[in-house]
């Protein structure tokens, strides 16, 4: 034993026999003789009785609440770069649980494991089951519904972080249940409970969607670009890896166009160096892209990246530029437009064909159940979704102008060195050959039909009758006063 602890050790034996001195030389001034012995003895019994009483209800309390400690041992153990550790909301999930509690220890259980396969148990012949993560976001909401629609079956999941409004998330998620969806309330993070999701149902396909977006906030929130792009990705390959089912599932994931970086060929091919993102937000996705590769060697996982484009539409992401900017419009409040910027901007709809044809054609894992490592070579496979016809800033903010009925109070600046690009455009000619990917949607149609949402959705009043949302040359004073509540 090292000399410091004897040291310590002694120390404490002589402390223990100090303060048993010291409490039976109090009782001997107290009463003095053999009544000192006797109360003495007394109170060491006493202790020893209520300390065994103690470990008794511990005891108790462990086998009739055993989730509650499991409980308090997973909240007090969750990553610190968990996006569940900081950013959870507190409603409640339609599987009943809630926020925090829902991690590994308490989706667990017959029934629980009943409703997963419910949900995830396809209605046509040779139907797709589909693990969607990030299911109450954007993309996983609009292909959940695609897939649900088509009769594949679909369980999702989401951990409603608030880094933008969670309610409409929420309101994702009530839609999604009215479709037979159920969308836990749970981080990808949650390795464990992963595992027993993918233990749960014979899932073919993990569509994986979940992810910190955000090309700019990134440089204000960095660590949760490597907790959810980095960690949670690998977690889920994790899980898909060692599912409990003879067949590991395909993964379908989303990559994006940021991986181009300082690209300066157009338009942006797969073959294109990827190697100098601009941000860390596109650093994440190419680490993602690096993750992918490996576990596709190891493990034989069947493996699609898809390189998404300026996704756009209803139902849509509220910190992306065509949604603020539309807020702002209808505010009266000023924007702020990067001088020169183009983007391919993406349809919802083409974009979720775009998913769809990918998961069809994923091909087979070829790793066996429990982690081993592959019989063969499996696919893996990286795609562009973009709409592959570029549009600067300006002519989207126009054409919001239009449909909104109202002027936008713009400032042009020049682009600041926060991460951005000036410009992406996408080849997709890999996409449209391998699964028939043709975008169809231009940028006119798909912000009409992005606003009908948006003054439906926020309850905006049609003050012109002339097809605009807000009277053309409108009253500025009404305007700036126009509220916009959410529809429940
Ligand atoms: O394809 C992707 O991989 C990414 O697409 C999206 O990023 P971006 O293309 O940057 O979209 P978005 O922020 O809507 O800005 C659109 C345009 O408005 C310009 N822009 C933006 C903000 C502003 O205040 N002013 C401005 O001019 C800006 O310069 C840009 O030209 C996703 O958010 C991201 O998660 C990721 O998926």
């Amino acid at each position: 034993m090292p000399a410091g602890v004897v040291d310590a050790a002694a120390k404490g034996v002589r402390l223990d026999r100090h303060a048993a001195g010291a409490s039976s030389l109090l009782l001997r001034r107290a009463s003095g003789g053999n009544k000192q012995l006797l109360v003495s003895a007394s109170s060491h019994l006493l202790f020893r009785a209520t300390v065994l009483a103690t470990l008794a209800l511990v005891l108790l309390f462990a086998v009739h609440y055993p989730s509650l400690l499991s409980h308090s041992f997973s909240l007090s153990s969750a990553s610190p770069h968990s996006p569940s550790s900081s950013r959870r909301s507190s409603h409640r999930s339609l599987l009943g649980r809630s926020g925090p509690s829902s991690s590994s220890s308490s989706y667990s259980g017959a029934a629980w494991e009943r409703e997963i396969r419910r949900s995830a148990t396809p209605r046509r012949a040779d139907g797709l089951s589909v693990l969607v993560t990030g299911a109450a976001g954007f993309v996983g909401f609009h292909c959940s519904l695609a897939l649900r629609a088509r009769g594949d079956g679909v369980v999702g999941l989401d951990n409603f972080n608030a880094y933008y409004d969670p309610s409409l998330k929420r309101a994702r998620q009530r839609l999604l249940a009215s479709r037979g969806v159920s969308v836990l309330d749970a981080d990808i993070n949650d390795g464990a409970l992963l595992h027993r999701l993918l233990s749960a149902a014979p899932f073919t396909h993990v569509l994986h969607l979940a992810a910190q977006a955000g090309v700019r906030h990134a440089m204000r929130d960095p660590q949760a670009y490597v907790s959810s792009n980095v960690a949670g990705l690998v977690s889920v390959l994790e899980a898909a890896a060692h599912a409990q089912y003879q067949q590991q599932p395909a993964v379908v994931w989303a990559s994006s166009s940021s991986v181009y970086g300082l690209n300066t060929e157009s338009p942006f091919s797969e073959d294109h160096r990827t190697d100098r993102p601009a941000s860390l937000y596109a650093a994440t996705k190419k680490a993602g892209e690096a993750i992918a590769h490996a576990y596709n060697h190891i493990y034989g996982l069947s493996i699609t990246g898809l390189r998404f484009f300026t996704v756009y539409g209803p139902w849509g992401r509220p910190d992306m530029a065509y949604f603020s900017f539309a807020r702002s419009i209808v505010a009266g409040d000023p924007i702020t437009l990067f001088r020169d910027a183009r983007r391919d901007f993406t349809y919802i709809d083409d974009v979720v064909r775009g998913c769809l044809g990918a998961l069809d054609t994923a091909g087979k894992s070829t790793g066996v159940s429990g982690g081993r490592k592959k019989s063969g070579p499996a696919p893996l496979r990286m795609y562009n979704l973009g709409n592959t016809s570029p549009v600067p800033v300006t002519r989207m903010v126009a054409v919001l102008e239009k449909l909104l009925g109202k002027k936008a109070n713009k400032r042009v600046v020049t682009m600041p060195s926060n991460g951005d690009v000036p410009f992406t455009h996408a080849n997709v000619t890999h996409a449209a050959r391998d699964f028939g990917y043709r975008p169809t949607t231009s940028l006119e149609e798909g912000l009409r039909h992005f606003v009908d949402w948006f003054v439906q959705y926020y309850k905006i009043e049609n003050k012109g009758g002339n097809g605009n949302v807000l009277a053309a040359g409108g009253k500025t004073g009404k305007r700036k006063s126009m509220a916009m509540s959410a529809a429940s």
